[in-house]
């Protein structure tokens, strides 16, 4: 096996290795060793240990999150095993560290680690487990540090991708632009994956188009429209017809041609003089490249005298050669009035020349858009058909960590607790069950925490769910249909069978389906409805019994 990995091949049962091969075993902090070696020198090392991954609070000012980065984590301990060059560099790291932890170390694996987890893609909430990781202390210690590395960005940029969802609306495309200004390589590549699972529709990302089979997309830049001095720079000039049965030898002048209908057109008559001549050869060099797919950057001089009219010039010519033009980006400016104006020039068109269908032609914007640039388009009316969207997006700049922490609530079988003066902050003990409930109307009503060994709710049984730290909130339910959130995605030694790892496309539809069910209160933007995070009765006893076991009672003097 070590052989096996050490030649780059997946260990761990057909599992492959984790997308970033910088996720190794020393991808951890470094008292998570320390922590180990004294778990070991201490002869604790092989008590079994159940931790609990969580948050405390959505992001972005939400109700909501969505759970991203479970496939990872499971890559990460299916391929679980040091290799001698780490050993090595442990030693040197922690020489005063005895011989025998090393060899402890090197004979580790995730075997007897047991992982149950939410499904990714899910829509989930504070404090209910994300992951319940149970095995020897010492292993599952190592694993806090790379599962919360794993977890917290994919959740974050996931949520932030179906905010951004939410208020573009179904019908928009939505382009990931953000690899240039994400947190570096892994950072670009993982908010490419994680926006795409939370709704987006495509990347400008190749690489991450290559991995993980997302769309790719794409315009062009300012740079190769001010690249362009004038039409004569254009040598090749002749374009074949999309048929193939006629050739036209000079696009250039039947671009020039139309821009002077457009010019003299009817309705068009006055409302733009002399274009860009640079942009124009731009444009019309784009077009003779890609003929089946001209879309052009309008913002480089100026929207609605140069970019609209020039490009639907080429557009038109292009439609002379049987060929349907995309549409335009817009990069500056004020979106909203120049989506509509651009909007109103295309009906115009359609409606000088009699060309069914130009009206319709695609408005994509980009330029530091976020939910409350798109807000704001929505609310003013606006043209656009699609966003790009970069720095907002992948930098999660309204947020800037999930904040999910990894918490130790039972060893060798006896609950713990974490206590805190901040009472948010305070852990649920015990290894947990996690159900979620839901009413007559179909929406999930409340997520309910219970003991290992509790019955589980039952459909049409009226049980008695309890905030875990508020004594007075309570409330009675009576499950239509109830759905145990935890499922088995690594059985370690257990005879449990082990989910399968769904493909990034089936979990963004689950991750739609999963928001689309939610109740509207929950997901509106402006004060969302809290959805209830509850504990049955009995582990709400437990809980405050264990609390006022360990807290110490204070003295007055
Ligand atoms: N109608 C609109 N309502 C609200 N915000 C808008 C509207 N149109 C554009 N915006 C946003 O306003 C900001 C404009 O930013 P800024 O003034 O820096 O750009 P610009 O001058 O238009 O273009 P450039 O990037 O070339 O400097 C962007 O965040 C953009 O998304
Ligand atoms: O605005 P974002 O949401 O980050 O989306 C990506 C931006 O990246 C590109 O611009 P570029 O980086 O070339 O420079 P610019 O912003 O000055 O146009 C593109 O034209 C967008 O404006
Ligand atoms: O294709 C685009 O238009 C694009 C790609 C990345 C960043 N900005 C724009
Ligand atoms: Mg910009």
């Amino acid at each position: 096996m070590a052989e096996a990995a050490a030649n780059g091949e997946a260990r761990g049962g057909g599992v492959p290795r984790p997308t970033n091969p910088m996720v190794t075993p020393l991808l951890t902090d470094l008292y998570q060793f320390t922590m180990a070696y004294a778990y070991w020198k201490a002869g604790k090392h092989l008590d079994r240990a159940v931790f609990d991954l969580y948050f405390r609070k959505n992001p972005f000012g939400g109700e909501f999150t969505i759970f991203g980065g479970l496939e990872e984590c499971i890559r990460f301990i299916a391929n679980f095993k040091f290799t001698e060059e780490e050993i090595k560099f442990l030693r040197s790291v922690m020489p005063t560290c005895e011989d025998g932890f090393f060899e402890y170390l090197s004979s580790i694996d995730c075997s007897d680690v047991e992982v149950y987890a939410i499904p990714e893609g899910y829509v989930v909430f504070p404090k209910v487990p994300l992951m319940r990781i149970e095995g020897p202390v010492a292993v599952v210690q190592l694993l806090e540090t790379p599962f919360l590395s794993l977890v917290n960005y994919a959740s974050l940029v996931t949520t932030n991708a179906a905010r951004h969802r939410l208020v573009a609306g179904k019908s928009k495309n939505l382009l990931e632009f953000g690899l240039r200004r994400a947190q570096g390589p892994d950072g670009g590549i993982s908010a490419s994956r994680y926006s795409y699972m939370g709704g987006f529709d495509a990347t400008s990302n190749v690489a991450a188009g290559r991995l993980f089979g997302i769309p790719i997309r794409g315009t062009h830049s300012h740079a190769f429209v001010s690249s362009f001095m004038g039409l004569d720079e254009i040598t090749d000039k002749a374009l074949t017809s999309s048929n193939g049965s006629n050739k036209c030898e000079d696009f250039v002048s039947l671009v020039q041609n139309w821009l002077t209908k457009i010019q003299d057109g009817s309705s068009l008559c006055g409302t733009f003089g002399e274009t860009s001549q640079s942009e124009l050869a731009a444009f019309t060099s784009y077009a003779l490249a890609f003929p089946n797919s001209f879309l052009a950057l309008v913002d480089t001089y100026d929207v609605m005298r140069s970019g609209v009219p020039n490009f639907c010039a080429v557009a038109l010519a292009l439609n002379d050669m049987g060929y349907k033009a995309v549409g335009i980006r817009l990069d500056s400016g004020d979106l909203a009035y120049l989506s509509v104006e651009t909007r109103k020039f295309f009906h115009s068109v359609e409606k000088d020349f009699g060309i069914v269908g130009f009206g319709k032609m695609n408005i994509t914007a980009s330029n530091d858009l976020n939910e409350e640039t798109i807000d704001a388009l929505n609310k003013q009316g606006h043209e656009v058909d699609a966003f790009g969207i970069g720095t907002y997006l992948v930098t999660c700049y309204a947020q800037a960590a999930l904040g999910c922490v990894f918490k130790l609530v039972e060893i060798n079988k006896q609950p713990r607790i974490k206590l805190s003066e901040d009472v948010t902050k305070v852990s649920i003990p015990c290894k947990k069950k996690c159900y979620r409930l839901y009413g007559k109307e179909g929406y999930p009503l409340v997520d309910i925490m219970t003991g290992e060994d509790e019955p589980g709710p039952k459909i049409g049984e009226r049980l008695l769910c309890r905030h875990p730290f508020n004594e007075s909130k309570r409330a009675h339910v009576v499950p239509q249909h109830v759905e145990e959130l935890l499922k088995c995605y690594w059985p370690g030694k257990s005879s449990k069978s082990r989910e399968e790892l769904p493909s990034l496309h089936e979990i963004r539809a689950r991750c739609i389906q999963h928001l689309e069910r939610m109740r509207p209160d929950h997901m509106r933007r402006l004060n969302p409805t809290p959805y209830k995070v509850s504990v049955s009765a009995k582990l709400y006893d437990f809980i405050h019994f264990l609390w006022l076991n360990e807290a110490p009672v204070g003295e007055l003097q």
